[in-house]
């Protein structure tokens, strides 16, 4: 049986989802041959690890429990003593963090697994893959930082898997790099979004922890800088043009995201009923597009008929186009869920056994 030892570092939607699919998928990995051994789980403030974090792991009813705690909008320390593991608060969380990766990165090895939505993660992943570990993320932010911080990761493209970064679990990131690895092309291509914001798509799990982050383009530009950086365009997220939905005064800096859901996004609904009426007369509809073509990177919404691929977009599908050498006529589209909590989860799921080859066995660095 093969063992993956795996850290998850973010407990909210999309990480709890992964521990329950973890759970739920136990015999058919036992049928694989394989077992994912949750080590331990962080969340912004504390630490829940097993006692033994090279022969123990959090046992299923523990995992359970964790979910229990943070869906109830606890921290992770108002678990308590639950005997086979101990928890942590935040100033010995972020130490015993790197001592675990330090203890496995080499020995056993160890995925580290971003579900959080923070920036803060960015630095403990710089460190612990120098450590031999490998990083598998749902979170967009380790990759739309500084270059210095992207080229890091990326060098070692081995040990760190993105695939639910853009478009979830639609199989994005492979597909791009199977038509960028076969030769550098210069494709150009479309991204697009069918909105659906508002309380009930947050609830969904359809969007960012603060829709700010959706509605003001932000999501959309980190996925394309993903995408770009992918194709080898060495730009930042201030390099890409971004129309944003609401203004400067219903800000992260300026009202609270629940304040933003009771009073600011009701505001914005005239505007954008009057931008929908107007392209309907035209015959169109308004999506939320991403374009990456030659020195070209934007961000905004557009017109577009309502019976072209992008116009039929529907709930919370993304469609993706790449245009090619070998695609250039006829795009390569990808088109499905683009967002949720369960497709998100379960693509990184698919990533963290993608990595399987590359933990636990004994290590040799100049192999990997
Ligand atoms: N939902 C979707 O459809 C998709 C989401 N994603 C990405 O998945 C990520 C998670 O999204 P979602 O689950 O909705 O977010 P949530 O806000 O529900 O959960 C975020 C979790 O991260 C934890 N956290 C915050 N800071 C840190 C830190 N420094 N170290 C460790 N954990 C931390 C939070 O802890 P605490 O509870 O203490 O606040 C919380 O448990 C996001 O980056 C998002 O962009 C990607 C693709 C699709
Ligand atoms: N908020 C995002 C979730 C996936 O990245 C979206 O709307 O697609």
């Amino acid at each position: 049986m093969k063992n993956i030892p795996l850290l998850l570092m973010g407990c909210g939607g999309v990480g709890r989802q992964l521990l329950q699919h973890i759970v739920s998928c136990r015999s058919l990995h036992a049928q694989q041959g394989v077992h994912l051994r949750v080590i331990g789980v962080c969340d912004s403030k504390s630490l829940v690890f097993a006692s033994d974090v090279i022969t123990r792991e959090l046992n299923d009813q523990t995992l359970y429990e964790v979910c229990r705690v943070k869906s109830n909008g606890s921290s992770l320390s108002a678990l308590g003593d639950l005997g086979e593991c101990i928890v942590y608060g935040n100033s010995e969380s972020k130490r015993k963090v790197m001592d675990i990766a330090a203890l496995l990165g080499k020995a056993t090895g160890l995925a580290f697994v971003d579900c959080s939505a923070s920036s803060e993660t960015i630095g403990v992943l710089n460190q612990v893959v120098d450590m031999g570990c490998c990083v598998v993320l749902a979170n967009k932010k380790p990759l739309t930082s500084i270059m210095e911080d992207y080229d890091k990761l990326v060098s070692y493209p081995r040990r760190i898997r993105h695939e639910s970064t853009v478009g979830a679990g639609l199989p994005v990131i492979a597909s791009l790099k199977s038509i960028t690895f076969i030769r550098r092309p210069s494709p150009s291509y479309y991204w697009e979004f069918e909105w659906y914001i508002g309380i009930s798509a947050k609830n969904l799990g359809f969007t960012e922890p603060d829709p700010r982050d959706d509605l003001s383009g932000m999501d959309v530009a980190r996925k394309a800088l993903i995408l770009a950086r992918l194709l080898g365009r060495r730009i930042n997220l201030d390099n890409i043009k971004i129309e944003s939905l609401y203004p400067d005064e219903m800000g992260p800096d300026a009202m609270s995201v629940e304040e933003f859901l009771a009073s600011g996004i009701v505001s914005l609904d005239n505007d954008v009923q009057e931008r929908v009426k107007k392209a309907l007369l035209n015959g169109n509809v308004l999506r939320y597009v991403c374009v990456i073509e030659g020195s070209r990177c934007e961000v905004g919404i557009q017109e577009l008929p309502k019976d072209s691929p992008l116009g039929r977009l529907r709930g919370s599908d993304n469609v993706l186009e790449i245009y090619s050498r070998c695609y250039n006529k006829q795009p390569l589209v990808i088109q499905g869920a683009g967002a949720g909590n369960d497709t998100t989860a379960a693509g990184v799921l698919a990533d963290i056994l993608d990595i399987q080859d590359f933990i636990s066995l004994k290590r040799v660095d100049s192999v990997w």
